[in-house]
């Protein structure tokens, strides 16, 4: 077996049970990783110098084919009214037949930290099949330094095989793909999906599974810090704006979208940042654009011209879901250390295609877990087969996926950590204004970070407020530089009638969905829900 490559030598892949391999190459940065991408047909280099790649069928997650070993150690602990099963049995078949498919192969690693403090990180070793996976992963964990590779022990093992096909009958499972994933013996097998965010989201669900116990809150959110150290936590469902919006030429980039935070403050699980790049502006988001027209840059799914190569990110025809994989120092105002200090705002995203929510609402705390464990945020038409209106999603605490325990126990750990340091809480809905989806238009991006600004520096708290009649909400009744209407979204639709009932259906449907959580909260949060403190008030 060639091994090619920096690396721990006594500590190669063969202690995985890998073996008959062809090269394997070690740790690889951009320039052989694009070398060897390009022999192998993976991607094509685009004007400026990133790379792009096409993933086929699978052009996002794959949450359905996601699986948990049970045994011994997760059987009581593991929220499985989220989570699907495998037996160890199972799972050992499947290790083995991914092993036998490595075979003859040449393989990729990357030898990769997960968290920014070294007290809470995972050493995540990911092999993948793909040079081109190899970099996105690269450029989206924390990349360790020479000397920290030469005695490097996994924690964590991720396998990643696109082309093996998971067999149902044989491995468990739903379909040719599989996310497996045993806890006990560190390992996470992902098989029969190309789309690389699978990699990066899995050890988000593994920190997910073993901060909690140390008492640090994961968190789906990005993160940035102002000149004072106050740091602003984003909360958001996918498409909410998380990337978008942490990235503010004003403050300082800490991560787009995975953080723990505990005892020393906020902390970046990643080194990269993994943005939409549809309809990508280079005037509204000029700091993003920047990257598409660089080397190293991990493209996905990006159409281009086939002689030119110039991308058309307005072009959805592979899907809307295409995307930019850099490392956070392409960013100018990116955190050198992943780390920072308490947050002084949390914000939770929410794009709401009803039109129904303020564009912003202050949060009390038991309103702030409310909408925690409620995730709100909403489909928009066309981007999944079969959606022609705007459907409400809820994914509590912003990324049910992600949840390998209750969602109580994430609720909790934020609840303190809200009371303890004082922390404010905001609503943002950066979806629909003037009406719903087809009707109305999506909140400019401008207004959004003009309110979010307001909020961040403070003065957004001496605003006079209002009571949202739906949602119970405080909402300022003028922000400047904000025209006033917009701040209150009965105003925008032309069709008054309309608006309550929309509204009153959202409530409905915020409603149902808390059930399943009112025995886990106390009554302050029951009253958080809407109409209900109408009711009490
Ligand atoms: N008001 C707004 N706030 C945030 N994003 C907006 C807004 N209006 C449009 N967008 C677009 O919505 C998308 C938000 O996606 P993104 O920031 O990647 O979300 P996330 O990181 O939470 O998945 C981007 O394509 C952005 O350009
Ligand atoms: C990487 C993802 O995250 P987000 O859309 O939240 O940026 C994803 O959902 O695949
Ligand atoms: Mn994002």
């Amino acid at each position: 077996m060639k091994q090619v490559g920096t690396f721990n030598a006594s500590y190669g892949v063969d202690k995985f049970g890998l073996k008959d391999l062809g090269t394997v190459f070690y740790n690889l940065h951009a320039p052989m990783l694009y070398e060897e991408s390009i022999r192998r047909n993976e991607a094509v280099i685009m004007p400026g110098g990133p790379i792009n790649a096409e993933t086929g069928i699978h052009t996002g997650r794959s949450p359905k084919d996601k699986h948990t070993v049970r045994d011994a150690t997760t059987e009581k602990k593991v929220w499985w009214g989220n989570n699907n099963a495998l037996t160890p049995e199972q799972f050992d078949v499947l290790l083995q037949d991914f092993r036998k498919h490595a075979e003859g192969k040449d393989l990729f690693v990357q030898d990769l930290y997960g968290g920014a403090d070294p007290a809470f990180r995972v050493k995540s070793r990911v092999i993948t099949e793909f040079a081109w996976h190899s970099l996105f992963i690269r450029n989206l964990l924390i990349r360790p330094d020479k000397t920290e590779l030469a005695s490097y022990v996994p924690d964590l093992t991720i396998i990643d095989l696109p082309s093996f096909k998971a067999d149902p009958k044989r491995h468990g499972c739903r379909s040719e793909t599989i996310i497996a994933l045993d806890f006990t013996r560190k390992i996470v097998l992902i098989g029969g999906t190309n789309y690389a965010g699978e990699m990066k989201k899995s050890v988000f669900t593994w920190l997910n599974w073993t901060l909690p116990e140390q008492n640090v809150m994961p968190m789906h959110a990005s993160a940035n810090v102002g000149d004072d150290g106050d740091v602003a936590v984003f909360f958001g469902l996918s498409g909410t704006g998380k990337t978008t919006l942490s990235q503010d030429p004003n403050r300082i980039l800490i991560g787009d979208d995975e953080h723990g935070w505990g005892k020393e403050g906020v902390f970046n699980f990643e080194g990269g940042c993994y943005a939409k790049a549809i309809r990508l502006s280079r005037e509204a988001e000029p700091e993003i654009y920047a990257t598409t027209e660089r080397f190293g840059t991990v493209l996905e799914n990006v159409v281009f011209d086939t002689v030119t190569r110039e991308p058309d990110f307005d072009c959805e025809e592979k899907t809307e879901n295409t995307r930019v994989a850099y490392p956070l120092d392409f960013i100018s105002n990116a955190s050198r250390t992943g780390r920072a200090g308490q947050p002084k705002n949390i914000i939770m995203l929410t794009c709401d295609a009803f039109g129904v929510l303020p564009p912003i609402a202050k949060l009390d705390p038991a309103q702030a877990m409310y909408h925690f464990l409620s995730g709100y945020t909403a489909k928009v038409a066309g981007t999944e087969k079969g959606v022609t209106g705007p459907e409400a999603t809820f994914s509590t605490c912003f990324g049910h996926p992600f949840l390998p325990l209750h969602p109580s126990i994430y609720g909790n750990l934020l609840r303190e950590l809200i009371a303890k340091h004082s922390v404010d809480c905001w609503l943002v809905n950066t979806g629909w204004t003037g009406g719903k989806e087809g009707t109305g238009r999506r909140m400019p991006i401008r207004v959004t970070r003009r309110l979010l600004t307001a909020a961040l520096d403070g003065s957004l708290n001496k605003a006079t407020f209002r009571t949202d009649p739906y949602f119970g909400l405080a909402v300022p009744t003028s922000v400047p530089g904000v025209e006033p209407h917009i701040l209150e979204p009965v105003k925008t639709w032309a069709n008054k009638a309309e608006f309550a009932a929309t509204a009153k259906h959202l409530v409905d449907m915020f409603r149902k969905n808390f059930v399943e959580f009112e025995s886990h909260v106390d009554a302050k949060v029951r009253d958080a829900a809407p109409f209900s403190r109408i009711a009490a008030e």
